[in-house]
């Protein structure tokens, strides 16, 4: 269970580049609810994420994971409960590292083990089952570096490192705007796949309407800081994408025309 009770974050305060990420975004995520999250650019879709994790610190306001009230913690000590992909391909993974040194390290997060103590032959068997698992013919490729993948392999091993460890929370920040739209299919499917297997509470930003309605159970949008839409059950499953690009446009003040429905 995530709550975010009243996060206040701005950057830059008392500058002329003062910037308010969230002002006062409150909401109650259940243990494993799957939530994609939507919002115009700069609406603190990114910044929410990087409360959860530690990476910002709220200057008001709760985190509550399970019970526990982990505003103040560091982000090393969260990393045991979170874990997240980034829409970077690069951003998650060390390129010149081998595949299995890279699942190593995820292995040993939140943990003070090294990589050599994490790279131990069960280890290397397991990685290789879970990399098999995946399809995509990488498991006789470990010891190749990372830099070599294409970025939709990146995007389904960094999945396979994000889950790796026991995990409970997984932020997806839009995973799949880098990629084709074969690989976007591709990690979508393995993304539901994982989240249903080990019932993880995820929260996937995403630009796209139709992933936002398609996949996971309920959506959130944000606007300036704050959940302006929050969307389940009956009601979630009757919107269609055109229906939430007229309430998006509507935050937003704007009219909505015929080539966003297209791009959507
Ligand atoms: N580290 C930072 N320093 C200063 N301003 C920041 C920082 N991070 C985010 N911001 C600003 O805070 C606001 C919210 O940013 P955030 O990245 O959370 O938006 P977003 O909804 O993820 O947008 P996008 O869809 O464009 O990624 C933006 O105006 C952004 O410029």
């Amino acid at each position: 269970m995530i709550r975010a009770e009243d996060l206040q974050v701005t950057f830059n305060a008392g500058t002329v580049m003062e910037t308010r990420a969230l002002q006062g975004l409150s909401t109650e995520i259940a243990a494993g609810e799957f939530v994609t999250v939507i919002g115009s650019n700069g609406a603190g879709k990114s910044t929410l994420l990087n409360c959860l994790t530690g990476e910002v610190a709220p200057s008001a306001g709760r985190i509550v994971i399970d019970g526990i009230d982990v505003t103040g913690w560091a982000a090393p000590r969260r990393a045991a409960l979170v874990a997240r992909v980034f829409q970077d391909p690069l951003a998650g993974t060390c390129e010149d590292l081998t595949i299995e040194e890279n699942l190593a390290l995820a292995a040993a997060r939140g943990t003070r083990r090294g990589l050599d103590k994490a790279l131990t032959a069960a280890r290397r068997g397991e990685f290789r089952d879970r990399i098999a698992r995946l399809g995509l013919n990488l498991e006789n490729r470990l010891g190749d570096r990372m830099g070599l993948l294409s970025g939709g392999q990146r995007q389904a091993v960094s999945l396979v490192m994000a889950t790796l460890r026991p995990t409970k929370i997984l932020l997806l920040d839009e995973h799949t705007a880098a990629l084709d739209p074969r690989m976007q299919a591709f990690v979508l499917d393995l993304t539901r796949d994982l989240v249903a297997a080990e019932q993880l509470t995820t929260l996937m930003v995403t630009h796209s309407m139709r992933q936002a309605l398609s996949l996971g159970t309920r959506s959130l949008m944000l606007h300036e800081g704050k959940v302006v839409l929050d969307v389940a059950g009956e009601e979630r499953s009757r919107l269609e994408v055109g229906d939430l690009m007229a309430l998006f446009a509507q935050v937003r003040g704007e009219e909505l025309d015929s080539d966003s429905l297209l791009l959507s």
